[in-house]
């Protein structure tokens, strides 16, 4: 289990406030306002934010103290976090050699089926620059492929892609996924990406992030709070 415990963070006058059970290859949705706190949970889990009290603990280890390198963790941004000046090649041996050193030659074949893989074959010589932003996504989802960490976290990470581009990274994702059999969080502001990806969502609203609720229940059933947010999305 993913366990967030008793979780406190504060940041310029804003409170978040989590106590979270998560099982290992579930596929959960973020949802809530602009704003609520869903980015700064994950940064607390992949640990690039330290909790002002509370704990992180996967599979009865506490993570809380590690540096994000160190935790079972892949974190996939909007950005995508390639590095500009490598090759996509380059990106992906960090995954793989995070000193930077030159991955061995079976390394360097499980990098170029990942490639693959992603419909990438033959463009690993690209700079990222010279990717469309599907290409980049599906390169910056590679790098989860090879890394594959028993969590898995997207912050809006394909945001900038139109519905039919995104619906397919997200298939992609859950094969991913399934594959390493990864607990999955998504952050996402389409309740259709959620309800399309996700057997859980946790619904967070000012600060206050709500426990997991079934997906289907939850939409077929919302709470005030969450019928106030969704809005006349239609969803
Ligand atoms: N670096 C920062 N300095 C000060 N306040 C911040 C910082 N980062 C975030 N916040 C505040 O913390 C709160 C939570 O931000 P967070 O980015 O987690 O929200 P979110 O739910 O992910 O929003 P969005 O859906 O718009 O991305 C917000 O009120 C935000 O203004």
């Amino acid at each position: 289990m993913l366990v967030v415990e008793n979780l406190s963070v504060s940041l310029d006058g804003f409170a978040l406030q989590a106590d979270l059970s998560l099982a290992p290859g579930r596929r959960v949705a973020v949802i809530g306002p602009s704003g609520a706190g869903k980015s700064m949970l994950l940064d607390v889990i992949a640990g690039f934010r330290a909790p002002d009290r509370g704990r992180v603990l996967w599979q009865g280890r506490d993570l809380t103290a590690l540096p994000p390198q160190e935790r079972p963790v892949s974190m996939l941004f909007q950005d995508q976090n390639l590095f500009p000046h490598l090759s996509v090649t380059r990106n992906l041996w960090l995954a793989l050699r995070p000193d930077g050193g030159k991955p061995d030659p079976a390394q360097q074949t499980r990098v170029a089926q990942a490639l693959e893989r992603m419909g990438l074959g033959g463009m690993g010589e690209r700079k990222p620059a010279e990717l469309s932003g599907g290409q980049q996504a599906r390169a910056a989802l590679a790098r989860v492929l090879l890394q594959a960490r028993p969590i898995i976290l997207l912050d809006e990470p394909f945001a900038a892609l139109g519905p039919a581009l995104r619906a397919e990274m997200l298939e992609q994702v859950r094969a991913v996924a399934q594959e390493a059999g990864a607990l999955t969080l998504l952050v996402s502001h389409d309740p259709t990406d959620a309800r399309g990806f996700a057997e859980e969502v946790v619904f967070v609203e000012a600060g206050q992030v709500q426990a997991p609720v079934e997906t289907a229940a939850l939409f077929d059933n919302p709470p005030e709070a969450l019928r106030a947010y969704l809005g006349d999305s239609g969803a």
